[in-house]
């Protein structure tokens, strides 16, 4: 499979302090990566990288095959699906329009753009996948935050990119909202084969029973990466969280026991 994604001997320093060391990455199509770490580990960092909202203080970035620091970041950003989960649209728009938006890149419709009848009806067959095809009248004001979190999803997917990075995604859901946005995550790796995605997250039952490769961050630095069996193991997460534990795996998805806390 392609290369989506390619960070080589990646170092970030800001006010003087190293916040990302040596890190290196190489992401295919294809392939659903999970970036871990604890607090202040370097995940917003990293995926601000491979998002090309930041240059590297040393070492080199390519995104979609374009080396950040030779290109345009904010064309090279529109092709990039970045979900950011502070985005919010310009006025009560209903969900159709706010995934419409994603075309335009920009917080309302614009005045005198229209879609096209395939552009509306890639909207609604995204809004479908993701869960809310009983929801595109709606308004956004009225959406539960995990609604709004997969209206998101779609919108960021409207430019069909060939990348998709979640930072967070499932923050602030309860515990029928995550399942829903999990199960949405992994309807799409079937409709969208080829498509890449990198997600961050704190929480191992937050990951998608479709992750097939992890990242293990701690202080700044890579402590494991590869296929998720064999990087999402007790020992491995451990280390990454300094915290003995013990890491099970049902159905695709990750549970994980403390074993003890000091
Ligand atoms: N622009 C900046 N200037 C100075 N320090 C920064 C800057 N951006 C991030 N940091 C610091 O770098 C470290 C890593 O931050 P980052 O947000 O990447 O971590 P994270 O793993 O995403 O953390 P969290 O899980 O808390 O979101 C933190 O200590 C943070 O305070």
């Amino acid at each position: 499979m392609s290369v989506v994604l390619h960070a080589q001997d990646v170092h970030v320093v800001r006010d003087g302090r190293p916040i990302l060391q040596e890190v290196s990455l190489t992401v295919r199509a294809g392939e659903h990566w999970a970036l871990l770490g604890a607090n202040g580990a370097g995940k917003s960092t990293l995926l601000g990288l491979l998002g090309a909202l930041v240059h590297p203080t040393h070492g080199t970035v390519e995104v979609l095959g374009a080396r950040l620091g030779r290109v345009d970041l904010r064309e090279l950003r529109t092709r990039v699906g970045h979900v950011d989960p502070r985005h919010s649209p310009a006025g009560p728009l209903r969900v159709r329009d706010v995934v419409l938006t994603g075309l335009t890149n920009s917080a309302a419709l614009l005045p005198r753009w229209r879609p096209t009848p395939e552009q509306t009806a890639r909207a609604d067959r995204l809004t479908g996948t993701l869960g809310l095809a009983g929801h595109r009248e709606a308004r956004w004001p009225t959406l539960s935050q995990g609604q709004r979190g997969r209206t998101l999803i779609a919108r960021a997917l409207m430019p069909e990119p060939r990348l998709l990075l979640l930072d967070e995604p499932a923050t602030g859901l309860d515990l029928p909202g995550r399942e829903r946005l999990l199960g949405a995550l992994d309807a799409l790796r079937r409709t969208h084969p080829h498509l890449a995605t990198v997600l961050v997250t704190h929480h191992l039952e937050e990951l998608p029973a479709g992750t097939t490769h992890a990242l293990l961050l701690r202080d700044g630095r890579a402590l494991a990466q590869g296929p998720a069996a064999e990087v999402l193991t007790g020992d491995q997460v451990g280390k990454c969280f300094d915290l003995p534990l013990t890491l099970e795996r049902h159905g695709g998805r990750w549970t994980v026991r403390v074993e003890h806390c000091a």
